[in-house]
């Protein structure tokens, strides 16, 4: 795949203080023949440069470095070749140097821009004309303070009130969880016979993941307040079995769940019945049969359909998907299709199908389109794989260390890359110990606030996270798809997707953390040069993206005097350009580096990380994979953007071994035994917290220290991916 880092032959400079005299020589002797192969690079060189002039160089010697990219898909930028690497009298003093040397180029993104699908969110109805309990509308008006329905509202609660089955799709935050929990209110409060808590089971709702089960039973608790003698209750793990057992004993009438806490009670404990079930909900339905819960959904279906036949079914997500209709097929019966479409749509068609009889969606899930808030701004920006660290740090500082109240969810494709950048940022960017580390910044802000979440920490802890950043004006949380799916963490400003998502879906779900209920919010999708093709894909499904360019994200530095480098510290005013942006993102990534390479045991749990970052990257489906290829990327370079000064020599080797033995995730799209491997992985992320052998992370005095403390969970890396659909 890759050679090792090139970065020794760059700074030879640099590295003569380390390196023996002859190795010295070599390395300047080797650089010497880069440098004269500029003139005729090899084929694999010949797109790589500096993205930012240092120095003019002739057209013929810029033409020269293009030559060679005219068939690429999307057209090189003409970026002049950088030369200023040589110039050592007037270089800051930095050991790393190679970060803008030998980058492949950003390619223009040539993208049609199309009309993405649009929602109106609110209507002018009120919920008094639905003609529900009157303690039921005053608690939505003042317990939720909420005094008109939303267009899924409108739609859905007259049918559900009817006693119907319904697929409800509505774009991510426009009010689905009140569109069945208020009719689900409604009916259970209206029952002749008055509700006994020992009844067991009235409503079953089967939730993706323990955070989206306790934000639904909060919002039904909030909705019983005047209906005492009806129970809700939460079952997902993490708490001990035992009193879980214990509270159904005693009897919840609302049950929500994730699917592998429940089967785990449907088959270890006696004390679940479903006799009485009166209402079966779904919520991102999609997502609970694509990850692998297949067989959980038929135990359970099976155990709900020994016991009862007749009940109301309701399957709710953003993004209808070929995967909700195979589930509509065996749980619905007779459904009604609810779909809010876009006003104009509505106007053209008047009698459109806004109410249906299901069909399966129109040209599969390839073509789908979903709806996008209107109040969302997506972003994309192409930065090459040595730059992405310093590229995230540098938007995280941009937005949260320099403009006020700005929220933030940065989305990682594994468990470990959520711990690694977690612990990275919080001994670098911010500095947990009060007096600067090795490697921390001189002038750590105290303004930046970072927590993560991810599937395999410590349920107390993530219920805390979820509360926290829930509760918080300001913050930064760093998390795997585990809260991609159904939170509605307010104010939640910006999303950053720091790794692809695996589908169109979940990148709807996982921007949809933002812009809820016609807020305003923005999106951030950062891509590698080589994934540039992946904004074309996104467009094929009606999503618009625009780019904000890598250099106007890293000029944020230029704000904070810890980053000047030797040159611009001695220089009071200094008009902003390209070299200074260059230098300080070369300060900001020697400071990562000299943390990772303080110890042993750091560059180690960075190896760790990098090597989760490449399984990960090994488990794109197989229609991205022309994208998201393993062989694309340059390990040298990525290596960098886990702070390491080299490619790790021995992780290919590692990484395949570790593929053979566990993920081998291509296989996985075959449909062979390695299916259930993956069901595993996946699951793991959403686990129902009662499977044998899942390593925790507990909360640790300094957390993500490394150094003499228990390690980091990313030192021992549990296959942990929040990717998106990949079973079919
Ligand atoms: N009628 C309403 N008026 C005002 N706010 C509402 C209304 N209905 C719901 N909300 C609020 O809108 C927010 C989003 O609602 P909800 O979480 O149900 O969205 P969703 O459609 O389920 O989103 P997702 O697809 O991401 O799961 C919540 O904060 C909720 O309290």
């Amino acid at each position: 795949m890759a050679a090792a880092d090139d970065s020794l032959l760059d700074n030879p400079r640099t590295f003569s203080r380390r390196l023996p005299a002859q190795a010295s020589r070599q390395a300047n002797a080797t650089k010497r023949k880069y440098q004269a192969s500029s003139e005729a690079p090899p084929v694999k060189r010949r797109n790589e440069t500096s993205f930012l002039p240092a120095k003019k160089t002739s057209v013929k010697e810029t033409q020269r470095t293009f030559e060679g990219n005219t068939q690429k898909a999307f057209s090189a930028k003409k970026h002049s070749v950088s030369t200023s690497d040589g110039n050592q009298g007037e270089r800051p003093c930095v050991k790393t140097s190679s970060l803008f040397k030998n980058n492949p180029d950003i390619p223009e993104l040539h993208r049609s821009v199309v009309k993405q699908v649009q929602e109106k969110v609110f209507t002018s109805a009120p919920f008094h004309e639905l003609g529900l309990h009157p303690h039921l509308i005053s608690t939505i008006n003042t317990v939720l303070k909420m005094s008109s329905m939303t267009s899924v509202q409108k739609q859905s609660i007259p049918v559900l009130l009817e006693g119907r089955d319904a697929l409800v799709r509505s774009q991510t935050g426009s009010g689905k969880t009140l569109a069945y929990c208020i009719p689900v209110v409604q009916s259970l409060q209206a029952m002749k016979s008055k509700i006994q808590r020992s009844d067991g089971p009235y409503v079953l709702v089967l939730v993706p993941t323990r955070e989206l089960a306790l934000q639904s039973f909060d919002t039904v608790q909030k909705l019983l307040k005047p209906f005492t003698w009806i129970v809700p209750g939460v079952l997902m793990g993490g708490e001990k079995r035992k009193s879980e057992k214990a509270r159904l004993r005693k009897g919840i009438n609302i049950l929500i769940s994730t699917p592998g806490r429940l089967v785990d009670h449907i088959k270890s404990t006696k004390n679940i019945h479903f006799s009485r079930l009166r209402w079966l909900v779904f919520d991102e339905a999609d997502r609970i049969l694509d990850l692998g819960f297949e067989k959980d959904i038929t135990v359970i279906l099976n155990a709900v359909n020994a016991e009862c036949q007749k009940r109301q079914n309701v399957l709710l997500s953003a993004t209808l998907t070929e995967g909700v209709t195979r589930l509509a097929d065996i749980s619905l019966h007779d459904p009604v299709s609810i779909s809010v479409l876009d006003e104009s749509h509505d106007q053209l068609n008047p009698k459109d199908k806004v109410v249906q009889e299901v069909c399966p969606p129109p040209a599969g899930d390839e073509l789908y389109s979903f709806a996008i808030p209107e109040s969302l701004e997506q972003h994309v920006t192409v930065v090459p794989s040595k730059l992405r660290l310093v590229c995230l740090a540098a938007f995280i500082l941009q937005k949260c260390k320099f403009e006020k109240d700005q929220k933030m969810v940065v989305f990682f494709s594994s468990c470990e890359l959520v711990e690694f950048h977690y612990s990275l940022f919080l001994q670098t960017l911010l500095g947990s110990s009060g007096t600067p580390a090795s490697g921390q910044l001189p002038s750590a802000s105290t303004r930046l606030k970072f927590l993560r979440l991810h599937g395999n920490m410590e349920q107390e802890e993530r219920t805390a996270v979820f509360q926290e950043f829930s509760h918080s004006r300001r913050g930064v949380l760093l998390c795997t798809d585990v809260a991609a799916r159904g939170l509605d963490l307010p104010q939640v400003t910006w999303i950053v997707q720091y790794n692809a998502p695996s589908s169109p879906a979940e990148y709807i779900h996982r921007i949809g953390r933002t812009a809820r209920i016609g807020c305003h919010g923005s999106s951030l999708l950062i891509l590698a040069p080589s994934e540039a093709e992946y904004v074309n894909s996104l467009a094929s499904h009606k999503i618009n993206v625009s780019e904000i360019k890598m250099e106007d994200i890293l000029c944020v530095l230029t704000r904070d005097d810890c980053f000047k480098g030797k040159r611009w510290g001695t220089q009071k005013s200094h008009a902003v350009g390209p070299q200074e942006i260059r230098e300080r993102a070369t300060v900001l990534q020697t400071v990562f580096e000299d943390y990772v390479h303080s110890s042993e045991r750091r560059v180690s749990w960075a190896k760790k990380a990098l090597q989760s970052f490449i399984r990960a990257y090994a488990t794109y489906p197989r229609e991205l994979k022309h994208i998201f290829h393993v062989r694309s990327l340059h390990l040298g370079h990525v290596a960098k953007s886990f702070g390491l000064r080299d490619a790790p020599r021995n992780l290919n080797a590692l990484t395949r071994k570790k593929r053979k033995a566990n993920l081998k995730r291509p296989g996985l799209h075959k449909k062979t035994q390695n299916k259930h491997s993956l069901a595993e992985i996946l699951r793991s992320e959403y686990s129902s917290g009662m499977e044998p052998g899942v390593t925790k992370v507990r909360q640790q005095n300094v957390p993500g220290e490394p150094g003499g403390r228990p390690l980091p969970h990313s030192l021992q890396p549990t296959p942990c991916f929040g990717r998106g659909k990949t079973l079919k």
